[in-house]
C-alpha cells in the first residue's frame, strides 16, 4: 500500500490518520476536508502528506480511502466511487456510526473491483474537529469491520492490518445488526441526553436553581449532548427506523414506572432501580465497551502541603491530561495515595515517566 486518501479531517477522521502516519511513514497520505482550514492544520500537524484539491482527481490515484465525514456525506461520496475509473482493487473504509446506508453499496462498488469495509470505531468524543484528535484515541476500544462479500476478505485483512497499531479490539458484524446495536448502546441514548437538557431548561422557568444545582449526575449523565448536532442529525436519520422502535418502548416503560411511582408501590420501584443497578454493575466496564474504560496510576505522595498540586503541575507541564483524580487514605504522618485515571495506557505511561521521583504502581 502507498497511497491513500483521507477525507473529512476531523476528531476521527485526524485521530485514525496520526496513528496511520505514525506507524507507517512510507506511505504517502492525501488529505481532502470540506474546509480547507481543517485539511491545512492537519497538514501542518504532520498528519497528511498532501492536501487534495479535489475529491475526483485524487481518488482516481491512490490504493485506499477512508471516508470520515458525516455519514450522509461518506454515502454521496460512495455513491461518486462509482461513476470514476480508481485503481484496480482499490480498497474504501469509512468511519460512520451507521453503517446501513454506505453497505447497500458493496456490491455496485465491487463490479467496479473496489473493496468496501465499512468501518466503525467505537470511541470519540463531544469535543469535534482535527484539533482535538488524538492517534492513540481507539486504543482498547472496539472497532467494528463490516463487508457481506467474501471477495472482500483480503481487504477486510488489509485494513485490519493497516490499522492495528491503534492497539483497538476488531470485530466483525453485520451492517443490519451494527445499526441495531448501536442504536441501543448510542444512537438512543443520545436523544435521552438532549432531551434531560431540554427539560431542564425549561424547568428554569419554575426555578433558576435547576441550572445551578445541574452538577455531578445530571452532568455525566448528559456530556454526549455537547456533542456536534450536525452529525447526530445525520446519525439519527440514517437509524431512524430503529430510533422509533426504541422509543416506542422506552414511552412504554415510561408508562410502566410512571403507574408504579403514582401508586406508591415500594417493592416495584425498588425492584426497577436495583435490576438496573445488578446488570449494570456486571457490564464490561474495565474493558472499552458498553461504558468507558479509564486507565488508574496510584500516586504515593507524602502528607505534606503541596504535593498534590506538584504532581498535577508535573502533569500539566508534560501535557498529560488526566480524567480523574481522586485522593485515598490521607491520615496524618502516613503517606496517601492519589488514584488518577486516564484515558489510554500511552498517556499512563507518559505519567509514570514524568512522576519518576514519586513511587508510581498500577493494579
Ligand atoms: N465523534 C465521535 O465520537 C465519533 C465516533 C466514531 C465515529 N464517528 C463518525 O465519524 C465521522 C466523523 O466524525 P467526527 O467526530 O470526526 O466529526 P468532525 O466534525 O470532527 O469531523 C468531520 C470532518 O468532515 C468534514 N466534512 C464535512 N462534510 C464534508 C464533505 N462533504 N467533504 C469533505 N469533508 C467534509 C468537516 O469539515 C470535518 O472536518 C462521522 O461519520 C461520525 O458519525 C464519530
Ligand atoms: O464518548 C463519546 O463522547 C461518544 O459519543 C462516543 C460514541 C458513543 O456513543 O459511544 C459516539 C458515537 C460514535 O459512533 C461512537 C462512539
Amino acid at each position: 500500500m502507498q497511497r491513500i486518501f483521507i477525507v473529512g479531517l476531523g476528531l476521527i477522521g485526524g485521530s485514525l490518520i496520526s496513528n496511520i502516519k505514525y506507524h507507517h511513514p512510507h506511505i504517502h497520505i492525501i488529505g481532502y476536508d470540506y474546509f480547507e482550514k481543517h485539511s491545512e492544520i492537519a497538514k501542518s500537524m504532520g498528519m497528511i502528506d498532501e492536501i487534495a484539491e479535489d475529491f475526483e482527481s485524487v481518488a482516481s490515484t491512490v490504493d485506499l480511502i477512508i471516508l470520515a465525514t458525516p455519514v450522509k456525506q461518506s454515502i454521496e461520496y460512495g455513491k461518486r466511487l462509482l461513476e470514476i475509473e480508481t485503481k484496480n482493487g482499490l480498497i474504501v473504509t469509512d468511519t460512520g456510526s451507521t453503517k446501513l446506508g454506505l453497505s447497500t453499496l458493496e456490491t455496485d462498488l465491487l463490479n467496479k473491483n473496489i473493496h468496501l469495509i465499512g468501518g466503525h470505531p467505537m470511541a470519540g468524543s463531544h469535543k469535534s474537529g482535527v484539533t482535538n484528535s488524538k492517534k492513540h484515541l481507539f486504543e482498547n476500544a472496539y472497532y467494528i469491520l463490516i463487508h457481506d462479500h467474501k471477495e472482500n476478505e483480503v481487504a477486510h485483512d488489509e485494513v485490519k492490518w493497516l490499522l492495528e497499531q491503534t492497539k483497538a479490539k476488531f470485530i466483525k458484524m453485520s451492517a443490519k445488526e451494527h445499526d441495531y446495536v448501536t442504536g441501543v448502546v448510542s444512537h438512543f441514548p443520545h436523544v435521552i441526553a438532549s432531551s434531560l437538557i431540554h427539560m431542564n431548561e425549561e424547568n428554569t422557568q419554575v426555578s433558576e436553581y435547576v441550572r445551578t444545582l445541574a452538577a455531578g449526575g445530571f452532568r455525566d449523565i448528559t456530556r454526549i449532548a455537547s456533542s456536534n448536532a450536525d452529525m447526530w442529525r445525520d446519525i439519527t436519520l440514517e437509524n431512524k427506523d430503529h430510533l422509533v422502535t426504541l422509543m416506542e418502548n422506552w414511552i412504554e416503560q415510561m408508562e410502566q414506572i410512571k403507574d408504579l411511582i403514582s401508586e406508591g408501590n415500594p417493592t416495584l420501584i425498588h425492584d426497577f432501580y436495583q435490576s438496573a443497578k445488578t446488570y449494570r454493575d456486571e457490564l464490561p466496564i474495565k474493558e472499552q465497551g458498553a461504558l468507558t474504560s479509564t486507565f488508574d496510576l496510584y500516586v504515593d505522595i507524602p502528607d505534606e502541603p503541596g504535593m498534590i498540586s506538584k504532581v498535577t503541575q508535573i502533569l500539566g507541564s508534560n501535557r498529560i491530561s488526566i480524567t480523574n483524580i481522586r485522593i485515598l487514605e490521607v491520615r496524618e504522618d502516613i503517606m496517601g495515595a492519589l488514584r488518577l485515571s486516564f484515558k489510554s495506557s500511552y498517556d499512563r505511561d507518559r505519567a509514570i515517566e514524568a512522576l519518576s521521583t514519586f513511587d508510581t504502581y498500577t493494579l
